[in-house]
């Protein structure tokens, strides 16, 4: 858990949200030398072993530069439009540009209400976790031509943040066209002060923030703090820092005073486990064997199928369930399995699960992060 500057050294798994301003140019659309060196910062990020996400604005601004569509007010649908064209645009830039380092790219379009079902958040999260396995960079964006509100507002950086959940993340960093947050908008008063690490997000910072100072910026400073809430809020630590010139992810991750960093009060891990044992009702129940049962107290262990001996009640995948063990309730966690398929597969070795399902999502029923002993906390 990140707790002061000094701590972002060890972060693991780093979301990093590109906004517009940065990206397009009113004249020549898309700034292909920004974005080679921010991936040359990347992949030094990378090569040091930390796991990169990159959530990219610009599909919209790049669209408009591309019609001439520049001097007005466009409807919803001509953004939609401007997204549809500029979206490659984007990808092939980031792909132009990692291909020098021999990286592979991988393109996921999301949106907001895919990341709130569980099943379509878990499936974001398998495949981004398979992404990292092979070395490729998930490169996220809102999927622009099937939602309205999103591009009316322009909220690549509640999307950066919900992905930093998804991906299990400890870390968010905004790059923008400022050097943080600022006591007031630094684009207006020549005197705004930056402010360097805030402990716990308020009302106070809300008010310093205003609009977006820029030709393509969206959200502003506003947006990019209700991000930091929903990512420090979740046990994830989050940054604003300038993307204007390249050196400063490093600077910032080794723990130099660059931007505005937002510590989370709270790890993941416990804030996890006390929504699964406190706020989630159990939809049904696995009752499992001795030596399951021992596996999952003593030993720490995942749940298996191997160890399953019956289930109750009707569950998607992703629910919260009650273990019961031979002497009664002993965990809950969140099954990886619908609770037909988990009638299927019990008492099997996970080896036999592809086999019998036709396909194989994962290894474990529930995984030991997703599980809580109800005598742990
Ligand atoms: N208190 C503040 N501190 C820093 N920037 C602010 C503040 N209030 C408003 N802003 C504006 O927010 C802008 C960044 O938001 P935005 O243009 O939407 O960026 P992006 O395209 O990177 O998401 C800055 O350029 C600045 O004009
Ligand atoms: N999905 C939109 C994002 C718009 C947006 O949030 O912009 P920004 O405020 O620059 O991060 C696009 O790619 O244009």
């Amino acid at each position: 858990m990140i707790r002061s500057r000094s701590d972002l050294s060890h972060a693991r798994r780093v979301v990093v949200k590109i906004g517009s301003s940065l990206l397009a140019d009113v004249d020549h659309g898309i700034r292909q030398d920004v974005i080679d060196h921010l991936v040359d910062e990347l992949q030094g990020v990378m090569k040091a072993g930390m796991d990169v996400v990159i959530v990219t604005s610009g599909s919209v601004a790049l669209g408009r530069v591309q019609l001439g569509w520049l001097n007005r007010t466009l409807s919803v649908h001509e953004k939609q439009a401007a997204a549809a064209i500029g979206q490659p645009v984007l990808m092939s830039a980031y792909a132009r540009a990692f291909a020098r380092h021999g990286r592979t790219v991988a393109q996921m379009l999301l949106t907001k209400d895919d990341l709130r079902n569980r099943r379509r958040y878990l499936n974001a999260s398998n495949t981004s976790e398979t992404l990292f396995s092979a070395g490729v960079v998930p490169i996220v964006n809102e999927n622009d031509t099937v939602v309205v509100a999103e591009i009316k507002f322009g909220d690549n950086d509640s999307l950066g943040a919900l992905v930093s959940l998804v991906v299990d993340a400890d870390l968010l960093v905004m790059l923008t066209d400022v050097e943080g947050l600022y006591d007031k908008n630094p684009t207006k008063h020549a005197d705004a002060k930056r402010i360097g690490v805030v402990e716990h997000l308020n009302e106070e910072h809300v008010e310093m923030a205003g609009d977006a100072g820029s030709a393509f910026g969206t959200g502003g400073m506003a947006s990019k703090l209700s991000a930091a809430r929903v990512a420090t809020s979740g046990g994830v630590s989050a940054a604003i820092i300038s993307g204007k010139e390249s050196g400063r992810l490093s600077r910032l991750l080794a723990g130099e005073d660059e931007g505005t960093l937002f510590l989370c009060g709270v790890d993941r891990q416990t804030r996890r486990k006390h929504w699964i044992l406190e706020v989630l009702s159990p939809k049904g129940e696995i009752h499992v064997d001795v030596g399951a049962q021992r596996a999952i107290v003593n030993q720490g262990s995942s749940l298996l199928p191997i160890g399953v001996k019956d289930v109750i009640g009707v569950f998607d995948k992703g629910a919260c369930v009650e273990i019961v063990g031979p002497d009664g309730v002993i965990a809950r966690g969140l099954c990886n399995y619908t609770a037909e398929e988990m009638r299927r597969i019990m008492g099997h070795g996970s080896g036999d699960v592809a086999e019998i399902l036709g396909y194989l999502d994962f290894s474990s029923v529930i995984h030991r992060d997703n599980l809580v002993l109800c005598k742990e906390e």
